[in-house]
């Protein structure tokens, strides 16, 4: 998977916004995500269609998870978006942020189109590509609980996960949470499962 990724990195196709037709991103946008990384968007089946077959195997393997978390949540997700991205060290980091965006406050205008179906977001699953990485890189994923305003913080109210290679993690698309500055070359395939 890190090989495909690799090579879809040296051809250019990752990029800020997703879209290699839209190359910069809006003033908005950066407002509303902070220092980013680059990524885009794929499909399982055009991966294998371009020979990108550890990524298509990825995609099978967290759209397969999609259908049994519909098992063990009681009511059905089906796979959503699928997105590669790259934070290329440099300390590019992702502020805290929620994936599930609510429809109202969708701004179809200054985002980019693989948003627009941000609200149908209920799981995340992101599988890390790093075989090697280590703490001094920094890039820990970084979960934040949701408590009432006048609850007194809790030093378990923060978990952070360092992106291993192979370290797959799922939480609830609407819980905070945030990328640290990330000093390597650090890939996370994602998959949103969606309601259906
Ligand atoms: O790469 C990660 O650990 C998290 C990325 C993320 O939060 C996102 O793409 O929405
Ligand atoms: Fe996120």
């Amino acid at each position: 998977m890190r090989a495909d990724s690799l090579k879809l990195h040296s051809q250019g196709r990752l990029t800020p916004s997703g879209d290699p037709d839209e190359p910069q991103l809006s003033e908005q946008y950066k407002k509303y995500l902070g220092s980013l990384p680059v990524l885009t968007i794929l499909s399982p089946q055009q991966a294998a269609d371009d020979g990108l077959l550890g990524l298509a195997y990825g995609g099978a393997f967290l759209s397969g998870l999609c259908a049994q978390l519909s098992e063990l949540a009681g009511k059905r997700l089906v796979p959503g978006t699928l997105q590669l991205a790259l934070y290329d060290g440099e300390g590019v980091a992702y502020q805290i942020h929620e994936d599930y965006v609510p429809k109202a406050d969708y701004d179809p205008e200054n985002l980019p189109e693989h948003h627009r179906e941000s609200y149908k977001r209920r799981v995340t699953a992101i599988l890390y590509l790093q075989d090697d990485w280590s703490e001094e890189l920094g890039g820990a994923f970084r979960a934040h609980a949701v408590r009432p305003k006048t609850d007194t913080p809790k030093p378990e109210d923060v978990i952070e996960v360092m992106p291993e290679g192979g370290s797959l993690i799922l939480f609830r698309s609407d819980m905070p949470h945030e990328v640290l500055p990330t000093y390597g070359q650090r890939f996370a395939l994602s998959m949103w499962c969606h309601a259906a």
